[in-house]
């Protein structure tokens, strides 16, 4: 029998509200079994780069990472977010490793071609532009060195991944932290039976966006196309279904998506919205 693993994604809205946070990573702390923490930090890369004069572009919840860009982000996730959060781990006595993609070639990706979009979301007005994402990294079935996380979960340690990944030919790239969570999952699955859980700022996926009540408990792939059709699911949440069900179809056991400071009902399926097949 396969030994279990949680890999956990905190989404940059709760990273940027410091009690949040605290409170998250108490909860994180006390998760048993092996885990592994990937974080966002979209929000305060948006606002240090307008602070600098950098300000940020989006398309279909990815950002068009230029080169000011690239410096930003990766001054923001791989460093101020990833180690202030190993530092305050440390001290909740949980043996955090902040990770780039780079460090020990844990994640290799490879730099997004120029694409003409096809349909836009919602279909219409992007429809036949051509976008070049600039630094921004994809990855495949290859990306992802389990071999390397494990041996470091096995010497005891939690590693904390950062959405920077490299292509292994020096350049750094900015790679969206949903698709890095799901990709972790689904490459650790070969030796762990593992689950994956997005935390963000809401209960779950909401049939009303105004209305925290109305989560929706499951939702089957079958089941996505309709509610993006019809204006449920919008902006930031198309990409982390998008990833969600990329990772049930590829072996994770189960995928939850739910509230931050509800972890400990979320990573046991009492709260929240699950994927199903
Ligand atoms: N049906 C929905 N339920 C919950 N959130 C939704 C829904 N549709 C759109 N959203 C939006 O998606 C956002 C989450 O996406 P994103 O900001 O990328 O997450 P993260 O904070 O994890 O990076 C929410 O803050 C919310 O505004
Ligand atoms: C290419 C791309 O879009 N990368 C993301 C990486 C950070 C991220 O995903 O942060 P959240 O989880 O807080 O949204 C970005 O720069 O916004």
């Amino acid at each position: 029998m396969k030994t279990q693993l949680t890999v956990i994604k905190i989404g940059g809205n709760v990273i940027d509200n410091s009690e949040n946070l605290h409170q998250f990573l108490l909860d994180f702390t006390a998760l048993p079994g092996a885990k592994i923490l990937v974080h966002g930090g979209g929000k305060i890369a948006t606002e240090l780069g307008h602070s600098l004069g950098i300000e940020a572009q989006m398309i279909e919840g990815r950002r068009i990472t230029d080169i000011e860009t690239l410096r930003v982000v990766t001054m923001v996730y791989a460093g101020l977010i990833n180690k202030n959060m190993v530092a305050q781990l440390q001290a909740k006595n949980c043996n955090a490793i902040g990770l780039s993609g780079a460090d020990g070639n844990v994640i290799k990706a490879t730099k997004r071609p120029v694409k003409t979009l096809t349909h836009g979301t919602p279909p219409g007005p992007l429809a036949g532009t051509v976008i070049d994402y600039g630094y921004v990294g994809d990855l495949n079935e290859h990306s992802v060195s389990s071999a390397t996380l494990a041996s470091l979960i096995k010497a005891g340690m939690v590693p904390v991944l950062c959405a920077i990944t490299h292509d292994g030919h020096s350049q750094l790239l900015n790679t969206n932290a949903d698709t890095i969570a799901s990709a972790i999952a689904v490459a650790m699955s070969d030796i762990y039976d593992t689950q994956l859980v997005y935390c963000f700022e809401k209960k779950g996926v909401l049939k009303d966006i105004n209305n925290e009540a109305s989560v929706v408990r499951e939702i089957k792939a079958e089941a996505f196309a309709g509610l993006k059709a019809d204006g449920t699911v919008a902006g930031g949440m198309i990409p982390k279904l998008e990833n969600a069900f990329d990772a049930i179809k590829k072996g994770v056991g189960a995928v939850f998506i739910g509230k931050a400071d509800e972890l400990p009902e979320l990573a046991t399926g009492l709260f929240g919205t699950k994927m199903l097949p």
